[in-house]
């Protein structure tokens, strides 16, 4: 039987930034390549400064690439209309982002039904409760995010994933905010949506995190410099360990 076709697929990916003093770029990422296939939970780890949340955003589209190319469900990034791609985010992939994140103006439970409403044109009511209830925030779902921690409103973005059911969910130290038992509540959703056959890919310095994924990208200089299957937690501190040595990668 052949492999299922990759949820995402990125090619030779590289992004640089104008150099703050004006000379020149930064190069950021370099000749990034990878696939997600459905059903895998996939953790980014490295020092800090290598270009993990560059690399998110890029893959989910939010950042345009200097080069390569991206792909999401089998479709490129790179040639759709501002408007195809919003609407592609919209019906494929949720985010759980510290920085694109819940909107001020609406509650826990309007900020969970949102995605599903605009995909779909409806929610069911009894969903979005669930989706609250499963990351215990059933008592909060009338807050608005600036009456929720940090930790809450992570939460919140997690429920608003159980909700809409996008294939594919793009999160960011989506356990930062956490202590260790909220921390792993939420790994063990972002398990049940792969056991759905979606993908999940997480940037992450939580090894206890890393060490839950099917596989752990290690990126050093903005390059993918290891890559494990299955590690523990202690293999994921030696791997990020290595790379924060300087000298050749
Ligand atoms: N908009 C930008 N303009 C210029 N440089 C940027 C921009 N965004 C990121 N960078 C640079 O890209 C590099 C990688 O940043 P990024 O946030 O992707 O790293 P990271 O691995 O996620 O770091 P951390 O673990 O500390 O969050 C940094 O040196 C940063 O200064």
């Amino acid at each position: 039987m052949s492999a299922p076709a990759p949820l995402l697929e990125a090619r030779g990916v590289g992004k640089s930034f104008p150099a703050q003093d004006g000379a020149g770029a930064v190069e950021v990422l370099r000749d990034v390549t990878l696939a997600v296939a459905p059903g895998e939970l996939v953790a980014v780890v490295g020092p800090s400064g290598s270009g993990k949340s560059t690399l998110l955003y890029c893959l989910a589209g939010l950042e345009p690439l200097t080069t390569g190319s991206v792909s999401v469900l089998g479709t490129p990034l790179a040639g759709l209309r501002p408007r195809a791609l919003a609407a592609l985010r919209r019906d494929h992939v949720g985010f759980v982002f510290q920085s694109y994140n819940l909107i001020t103006s609406l509650h826990a439970w309007e900020n969970v039904a949102l995605p599903a409403r605009l995909a779909r044109g409806r929610v069911s009511p009894a969903v979005v409760d669930d989706a609250l209830r499963r990351v215990g925030l059933a008592d909060r779902a009338r807050y608005k995010p600036a009456a929720l921690s940090g930790g809450q409103q992570q939460r919140v973005a997690i429920a608003r994933v159980l909700a809409s059911g996008p294939d594919l969910v793009f999160a960011d130290e989506p356990t930062g905010a956490l202590d260790t038992a909220r921390g792993a509540e939420v790994l063990a959703l972002l398990r049940e949506v792969v056991d759905q056959h979606r993908s999940v890919v997480m940037v992450t310095h939580d090894l206890e995190a890393a060490a839950r994924a099917d596989r752990v990208l290690v990126l050093r200089d903005g390059r993918l410099h290891a890559e494990l299957v299955h590690p523990t937690a202690a293999e994921v501190l030696a791997a990020v360990t290595r790379a924060e040595q300087p000298g050749p990668a």
